[in-house]
């Protein structure tokens, strides 16, 4: 390999979700909270929407991780509730691109086995974080829990980490990388610092989205305001709408397109209340994993090489 693929290989941008779970208490706010700084507040936590499991994304140089909460990993339910729960723990887990699991460095709990049941040993995306390093005295005491650990489950990586200390975290979102697909940012870098109004129409029509959609659409929707005129009368503004699969572009259009349409519709009459004039909206959708074929099609154009 010659020093310039390398450099190539480290520059492709690569976007994705992360799923953070793990028993109650165990450092997963903190985990996210210190990877993805201060920069990022998502506040707004209106339960059983899409977005509220989007609990923090960081945006580097050559990577966008969209950090995701999966709801009701407690462990304390009847058994009914819970494996009704373990289903959609499971189909939203299929949907992110790396997992990463988190346990303490005191050792596994019964509970932590309990949420590590919920994965399927088939998974090759799934990282183990050992947090809470800064609790033990030495650091080879990691190795037997290690060991220990790949024993419970082929995980892809282990990483020990002190969320709390900042130790490792580096490291962590190095190998989280790896998992990650090539791909462009699926946020714009200040969407959740910015209450501009762009922010809130790229909120607007993502609610509507959810709000049409239900749990169709576990994570897989991101909006991007592309185009944004505006005069004293009237805003013109064209979205896309960016999802995960090819399957969910279907379901986000809806037969004979009639879902984008009430989608759009309702996004408009809100965002026309928001800014108090008329709007012209035109909402695209875009696979995500797509984006590749862009190129191809380009290619068969004549562009590029
Ligand atoms: N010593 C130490 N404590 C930590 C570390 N990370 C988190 N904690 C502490 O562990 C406790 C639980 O942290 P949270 O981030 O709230 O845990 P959580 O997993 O999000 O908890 P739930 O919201 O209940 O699921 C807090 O008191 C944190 O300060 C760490 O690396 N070292």
């Amino acid at each position: 390999m010659t020093e310039n693929t390398v450099t190539e290989e480290t520059k492709e941008f690569r976007s994705g979700y992360v799923a953070v779970i793990g028993r109650p208490n165990v450092g997963k706010s903190t985990l996210i909270n210190a990877l993805v700084g201060e920069k990022v507040s998502i506040t707004s936590k209106k339960p059983q929407t899409t977005r509220d499991r989007i609990m923090g994304v960081l945006t580097t140089d050559d990577t966008q991780y969209i950090f995701v909460d999966t709801p009701g990993f407690q462990t304390k339910h009847s058994s009914e509730l819970l494996s009704r729960m373990n289903q959609s723990v499971k189909s939203s887990l299929a949907d992110v691109d790396a997992v990463v699991l988190v346990i303490e460095a005191t050792g596994w709990r019964p509970e932590d086995l309990t949420v590590l049941s919920l994965l399927s040993k088939e998974a090759k995306n799934v990282i183990l974080a050992i947090n809470k390093t800064d609790e033990v005295k030495e650091s080879e005491a990691m190795l037997p829990l290690i060991t220990e650990s790949m024993q419970k489950f082929p995980f892809a990586e282990v990483v020990p980490v002190s969320a709390e200390k900042g130790r490792q975290l580096k490291v962590l979102l190095q190998v989280i990388r790896k998992f990650l697909p090539e791909g462009d940012k699926l946020f714009e870098d200040d969407i959740y610092t910015d209450k501009s109004p762009r922010f809130l129409a790229a909120e607007i029509i993502r609610e509507k989205a959810f709000r049409l959609l239900g749990d169709e659409l576990p994570y897989g929707v991101a909006v991007m305001i592309d185009k944004w005129e505006e005069t004293d009368k009237l805003a013109r503004i064209f979205a896309t709408l960016i999802v995960n699969r090819e399957s969910h572009k279907g379901i986000v259009i809806g037969e004979k397109g009639a879902k984008l349409r009430e989608i759009s519709r309702l996004a408009r009459e809100d965002i026309e209340e928001m800014l108090g004039k008329k709007v012209y909206l035109e909402v695209w959708v875009r696979v995500r994993k797509g984006w590749g074929d862009d190129a191809g099609v380009l290619k068969s154009l004549g562009y590029g090489q």
